[in-house]
């Protein structure tokens, strides 16, 4: 996968080089370029912003520069990329889009600051590439460089090697709509408190039920959301027994 970034923080992403995601790139799995917006300026203050139309507080991020830098990693003659733009107003980033961005060719992230970027820069890119404005969820951030942070770990821990043990996927939170049982290792007692009996029985149909009534029960309890959103057919008829 190939993933470009573009923002005015570019040293923001530093920690891109270390561990799993660090792996990946040293590795060819995911070959990721940060790029300086400021690159695309051309006055001596490199300026990126402006007042907004229409009057009101803060700046707004000037399209000159991001219509260059889209032109630059985008160009007519390459297959289109998938802009994903992170905003207060985006759509929920979710693990299901996690895995639809996993499957992508080429992901490139534009991150606003200020009060954003203007909006014709995002409607112009619409007519040559797909375009996604995305939000980590209800609550305000500085800029767009965090977000891309959590969907770039999200999504590149879902592509083929990254995780030694790609099994874990398939139990964790989300992987089928509801939140993962508790985990426990050793010892078996700790402050007086035990691993609970059914995980050290050795009987794995029944363990695998008791992690299942208990992603039940605590997705009921913290999320009950996600347990109204799920498919009837996915419960199991054991899930419903009292
Ligand atoms: N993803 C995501 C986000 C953001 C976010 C993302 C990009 C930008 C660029 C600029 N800002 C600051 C700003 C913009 C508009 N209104 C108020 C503040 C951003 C916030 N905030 N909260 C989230 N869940």
């Amino acid at each position: 996968m190939r993933v470009d970034i573009v923002s005015i923080f570019p040293e923001y992403f530093a920690p891109l080089d270390l561990s799993l995601i660090g792996k990946a790139r040293a590795n060819g799995t995911l070959r990721l370029v940060v790029h300086d917006l400021r690159s695309w300026t051309h006055d001596v203050h490199r300026t990126v912003d402006d007042t907004p139309y229409g009057g009101g507080p803060g700046m707004v991020m000037r399209p000159e520069p991001w219509g260059e830098a889209l032109d630059a990693l985008a160009p007519p003659e390459l297959t289109p990329p998938r802009l994903l733009v992170p905003s207060p107003a985006g759509v929920p980033f979710t693990q299901a889009l996690a895995y639809e961005l996993a499957a992508e060719p080429h992901l490139l992230f534009a991150c606003g600051r200020y009060e954003g970027i203007d909006q014709r820069v995002l409607d112009h890119a619409a007519t040559r590439m797909p375009v996604t404005e995305v939000s980590l969820g209800d609550y305000v951030l500085f800029g767009g460089e965090v977000a891309v942070l959590v969907i770039l770990e999200a999504v590149t821990r879902l592509l083929p090697g990254v995780l030694g043990n790609a099994g874990s996927l398939e139990e964790e939170s989300h992987a089928h709509g509801l939140l993962e049982a508790p985990m426990y290792t050793k010892p078996a007692t700790w402050r007086g408190l035990d691993v609970p009996d059914v995980l050290r029985s050795g009987d794995h149909g029944r363990i695998a039920r008791w992690r299942r009534d208990q992603a039940l029960t605590r997705t009921g309890q913290r999320r009950p959301d996600l347990l109204a959103a799920l498919d009837p057919q996915s419960l199991d008829k054991r899930d419903v027994t009292a």
